[in-house]
């Protein structure tokens, strides 16, 4: 809704085309990949996820905001940073109203400095990006106490030429945790008795409050490694919820630490960029599969990775999967489950070895969604198994890990 004392902002493409709204989060310009995202809900989730890291987001639901922010739907772990590195949207809510709000979502973007843009057409922009694929684009405020300029344009229109796009860009071990850390928390549900958030607004944990964790009561029973390329945080909460002990190592943590942990299963992250630049990863994910018979599982970039270890190819895709309705088809069951989804890059199945099988296809666009090895207890997914935001039906990819580790503590036993 424009008033008066609204700062005016622009969204340039690199192909010449200005979108004219005005902003709702920090000032300054930011450049990035464009990508539109289909959900209808889970802004917070969306903008806290690591693997948007370099990418301006235009969400093509048009209400956005609604429901404020709050500390517990952060997907970026306990930093609760903001990794998408821009947010263009059709029309920020006037007014916040939900028991769980904390912030609204334009104090969320100024605090966590990050560059927004509302009233614009997201439709006509969607379209573009549909026809022409993503683009490079610039997000630009009006510097203080003055308009856009037709030169601002220009500059908007040049920094997003010069965006050198993510193909051969590594930003997993950018986007990592540099430290790791053990991951304790399982997934909460609201508590059967509404009792008021305390004072700091902070999250409860016990079960007094809003929020009861699932999980926590089931022993660790999986001692389980995590790679992080940038992993999302409702993942390492399934998995404890499964009883698995969480450790989290950073992405470039090479393979002989890791197997001197002595861990039940390793879990390949999600995560931001290319996965072929990634060339450390490939090389630890290789050696898992040709040196160990540890249970693997990896999610998104992770299945890239499993992908480009077995000796397959991955590409660009044209616009990529980001939304929470995609339909994806178990190959062998026949069955189709409704996912979420957030890449650019795919795993090419025409280059899949002989001991790699496809498992899932996109019934959108019939790319690959799922391989597994044949000879070793080594699977992975292209979409969201996790969620957040978006439907449970791929949860069980998550028992399915832990059914390989069960299986190879027996073997062992
Ligand atoms: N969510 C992810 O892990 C994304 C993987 C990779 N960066 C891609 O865009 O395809």
């Amino acid at each position: 809704m424009n008033s008066s004392a609204d700062i005016q902002a622009i969204l340039a493409l690199a192909d010449g085309t200005i979108f004219r709204g005005v902003s709702i989060g920090s000032r300054g310009h930011r450049v990035g990949e464009v990508v539109f995202n289909t959900a209808m809900t889970g802004y917070q989730e969306i903008l806290t996820d690591p693997s948007y890291a370099r990418q301006l987001v235009t969400l093509t639901y048009p209400h956005i905001g609604n429901t404020g922010t709050n500390s517990e739907d952060s997907e970026s772990g306990n930093t609760h940073k903001i990794w998408a590195e821009g947010l263009i949207i059709r029309d920020a809510t006037m007014a916040t109203s939900s028991f769980r709000n904390t912030e609204s979502l334009t104090d969320y973007l100024t605090r966590n400095d990050t560059v927004a843009i509302a009233d614009i057409d997201t439709r006509k922009l969607t379209r573009i990006l549909r026809d022409k694929g993503a683009q490079h684009g610039c997000i630009m405020t009006a510097s203080e106490g003055s308009a856009i300029t037709p030169d601002d344009e220009q500059k908007a229109i040049e920094l997003a030429k010069g965006f050198a796009g993510l193909s051969g860009m590594d930003l997993a071990k950018e986007c990592c945790n540099p430290d790791g850390f053990e991951w304790t928390e399982g997934t909460w549900e609201l508590s059967d008795t509404l009792l008021n958030r305390d004072v700091e607004g902070s999250f409860d944990t016990g079960t007094g409050g809003f929020f009861k964790q699932l999980g926590k009561h089931i022993d660790e029973k999986y001692n389980v490694v995590a790679y992080d390329f940038g992993t999302k945080t409702n993942i390492l909460r399934m998995l404890v919820d499964r009883g698995c002990r969480v450790t989290v190592v950073p992405a470039e943590t090479p393979i002989a630490d890791v197997l001197a942990m002595n861990p039940d299963g390793i879990f390949l992250s999600n995560g931001p960029g290319d996965p072929a630049a990634c060339t450390y990863a490939i090389d630890n994910v290789r050696h898992i599969i040709e040196n160990t018979d540890v249970p693997t599982f990896g999610i998104c970039l992770g299945h890239q990775l499993v992908g480009l270890a077995s000796g397959a190819n991955t590409m660009k895709m044209k616009t990529g999967h980001h939304g929470a309705n995609h339909p994806v088809q178990d190959v062998e069951a026949g069955t189709v489950m409704i996912t979420s989804q957030n890449h650019g890059f795919a795993v090419d199945e025409a280059t899949l070895p002989d001991n790699v099988k496809s498992t899932h296809r996109s019934l959108f666009d019939g790319t690959n969604q799922g391989i597994e090895l044949t000879n070793k207890p080594v699977f992975s997914f292209q979409g969201h198994p996790e969620a957040s935001p978006g439907p449970h039906d791929c949860a069980p990819l998550f028992d399915r890990f832990i059914t390989l580790m069960e299986a190879a503590k027996t073997a062992q036993a």
